[in-house]
């Protein structure tokens, strides 16, 4: 496979006119003049987004990239690697978090298997490996650059997929044992922040094991310069396949005009990525919340954004993005049903 992803689609312009024209009639809906604040804001974002002047985010599209990461013989991670491939079978059988957010929000689900280190096939899960699990980034790259643009592509069609499904708006979450190790490498390398201020406990490692964490994380970057400017390398020497995935689903997403609502830690550094390939990209992002793993702040400053919620959440799995998926839908329900001033016969605002 060679490069095509990197050139291969288009990225709109935000249409600024359905912005100005949506602005408008939210001025003539029956609330005092701006008390709706940020609501107004997305409203206005979703029409530039789409182009329309009644944008709808219902329902919305959940896809779930799975994928282990050699890291994990390192000791990063509080948990084994194996839960990768269980928590994969927990959203198989509707019971894990995703599951019961997914549910209350009516959205399209997908469980993508790029790079479970198992040969599961299970009924329901699409199964687009790209190798199992990346390569140990302490002692090798994590995978070559082929492998990055193969996971980019898979993660495209899945974007592509779940639109043609119907979904107005996708959700970007992802299972990893490992990968916020991956992902504290990446937002180190982008933003040249020391690898202190970004790596956390993850899946909840002691403080003592964080600084084991660290130490592996900074060695690894010394040892395998990842480039800030080639997303590619970036990922081929300390990515996950999961990361590539979800940019790859954030590319597509926004080349056909459908709002992206990011998660937490691993999902915004797939964002951070993404943009690095196309910037135009965060145009068409929200940031559902802001994780308590630490890194996610510089992640969230990377791409320009504020998180829509704080709930000190660190799932992942989309779980804070869909948590806060009825806000965005709360924007374009109130556009689409109110009255305006005129309609119901209310006043409007005095002149002095
Ligand atoms: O989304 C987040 O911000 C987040 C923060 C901490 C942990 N996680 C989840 O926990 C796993 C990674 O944690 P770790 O400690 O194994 O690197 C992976 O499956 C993520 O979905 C997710
Ligand atoms: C139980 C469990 C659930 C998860 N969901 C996303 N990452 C996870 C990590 C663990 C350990």
């Amino acid at each position: 496979m060679n490069e095509t992803i990197l050139s291969a689609f288009s990225i709109p312009e935000l249409d600024v006119d359905a912005g100005v024209r949506v602005k408008s009639y939210v001025d003539s809906l029956t609330v005092p003049h701006g008390s709706l604040g940020r609501l107004e804001e997305l409203i206005i974002e979703l029409a530039e987004i789409t182009g329309s002047s009644f944008p709808e985010v219902s329902r919305p599209g959940v896809i779930v990239f799975a994928a282990d990461h050699g890291v994990t013989a390192e000791g990063v991670s509080a948990y084994p690697k194996e839960v990768t491939e269980q928590m994969v079978r927990n959203f198989l059988n509707d019971g894990a978090a995703i599951n019961v957010l997914s549910r209350s929000i009516d959205a399209y689900f997908n469980i993508v298997d790029i790079g479970i280190d198992s040969d599961i096939t299970l009924e329901g899960l699409t199964v687009k490996k790209v190798r199992r699990g990346t390569g140990n980034f302490a002692k090798e790259n994590a995978m070559t650059r082929t492998e990055v643009i193969e996971a980019l592509e898979i993660g495209y069609e899945q974007g592509l997929k779940m639109i043609e499904r119907g979904a107005k708006c996708l959700i970007l979450g992802e299972m990893g044992i490992g990968n916020t190790s991956a992902s504290s490498a990446i937002i180190s390398v982008v933003s040249g922040e020391p690898i202190d201020t970004l790596v956390g406990s993850g899946t909840g490692l002691t403080k003592e094991r964080v600084i084991h964490k660290r130490n592996i994380i900074e060695k690894a970057i010394l040892d395998r310069k990842p480039d800030p400017n080639d997303p590619i390398d970036l990922l081929s020497k300390v990515g996950g396949l999961e990361i590539a995935g979800m940019a790859g689903a954030m590319l597509a997403a926004a080349s056909d005009r459908t709002p992206i609502l990011v998660d937490g830690f691993i999902s915004t550094t797939a964002a951070v990525v993404a943009k690095l390939i196309s910037p135009r990209v965060v145009d068409y992002m929200f940031v559902g919340h802001e994780s308590i793993e630490p890194g996610h702040k510089k992640a969230i400053e990377l791409i320009g954004k504020q998180p829509l919620i704080n709930m000190r959440m660190g799932v992942g799995e989309g779980t804070g993005a869909a948590v806060a998926f009825p806000i965005l839908k709360s924007a374009t329900l109130l556009l689409k049903e109110m009255a305006t001033f005129e309609s119901a016969g209310v006043s409007s605002k005095t002149k002095t």
